[in-house]
């Protein structure tokens, strides 16, 4: 059973926190359409911020800093929906939206959000499902929702859903957003994407890790690789997921705010540290099942 939420009486908002995938290997293409993946989760701690207020009748409402997505397309507003499908609920919820990450930017906001969202509303609604069974909901709204709900840097294999915790020395990223949108649907059915790349069969780190999406992208927007050649000025730069985003990582916070400081205005980014454990997870209190 998962603890009650504790929020501290001056928390209003709950994060919903960015990842980066430090590699992402594709292996295969499965006979639905998704593509086998082994890739390296970790969380920072910089996100969207939700809001969530009960209300006593099924409606869930939807306020946001950005109309950029219609409302019924919303990931907040689809995992509101099917848990509430899931557990019968009979409650709602007026939610606010922060959106604070790139759309399209391969730093997991919209899942992040959803992920969010079902943890919460699983507590305040007080449906009590286990976290399987948010992963079991999660998993149908995309591929990285479980990584969120589980809360803990991973290892993913399959499309997403089989998590090996992991645990690395935190640092500070840098990362930056070359103001394009990457459809991921787009990259992973493009002829070109590499889908071969053999299961790692040692420490990932004594292997020439990479992500397999990289090339593809740089080739098509050439933006990205304006920006991966840029952060190779100051350290060795990666794109997370399908893009757009790009990342550093740097051993102090002074070194990666020198580094955002000397941002040409073209581009916006932020830095953030590191988390093993998701910052939701440290903000609610929850038991893993
Ligand atoms: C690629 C990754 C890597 O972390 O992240 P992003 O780049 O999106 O951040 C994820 O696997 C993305 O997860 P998510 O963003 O939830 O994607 P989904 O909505 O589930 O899938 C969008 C589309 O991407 C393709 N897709 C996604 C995941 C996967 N393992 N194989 C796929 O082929 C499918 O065509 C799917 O229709
Ligand atoms: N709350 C949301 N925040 C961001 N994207 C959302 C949201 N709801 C739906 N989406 C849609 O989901 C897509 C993928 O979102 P996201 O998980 O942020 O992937 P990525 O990691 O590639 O940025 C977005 O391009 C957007 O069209």
């Amino acid at each position: 059973m998962i603890n009650e939420i504790k929020p501290s009486k001056h928390i209003t908002s709950f994060i919903a926190p960015a990842k980066l995938n430090l590699f992402l290997h594709i292996n295969a293409r499965r006979s639905d359409g998704y593509h086998e993946l082994e890739t390296l989760f970790i969380f920072l701690n910089y996100g969207d911020k939700l809001t969530f207020n009960v209300t006593k009748n099924t409606q869930v409402t939807l306020l946001s800093n950005t109309n950029e997505i219609p409302n019924d397309d919303n990931l907040v507003i689809k995992a509101a929906k099917a848990l509430q499908k899931a557990t019968k609920c009979q409650l709602g919820a007026d939610i606010y939206l922060e959106k604070n990450l790139p759309m399209g930017g391969g730093v997991g906001g919209g899942s992040s959000d959803a992920a969010t969202t079902l943890l919460v509303l699983n507590q305040l609604w007080q449906t009590n499902l286990s976290i399987t069974q948010l992963c079991n909901i999660g998993i149908k709204l995309g591929a990285d929702v479980p990584v969120f709900i589980k809360g803990e840097a991973s290892i993913a294999q399959g499309v997403g859903e089989e998590l090996k915790p992991i645990n690395l020395k935190e640092k500070w990223y840098l990362v930056l957003h070359p103001n394009v949108h990457i459809s991921t649907a787009k990259i992973f059915s493009h002829p070109d994407l590499p889908r071969n790349t053999p299961k790692l069969k040692t420490d990932w780190q004594s292997f020439p890790v990479r992500n397999d999406c990289e090339d593809l992208v740089k080739k098509y927007y050439p933006e990205v690789d304006k920006t991966l050649q840029w952060l190779l000025k100051y350290a060795p730069s990666k794109m997370t997921g399908t893009g757009a985003c790009c990342f550093s990582s740097f051993e102090t916070k002074a070194q990666a705010q020198h580094v955002l400081n000397a941002l040409p205005d073209c581009w916006q980014g932020f830095i953030a540290k590191s988390a093993m454990v998701s910052p939701l997870h440290k903000q609610i209190s929850t038991k893993k099942m």
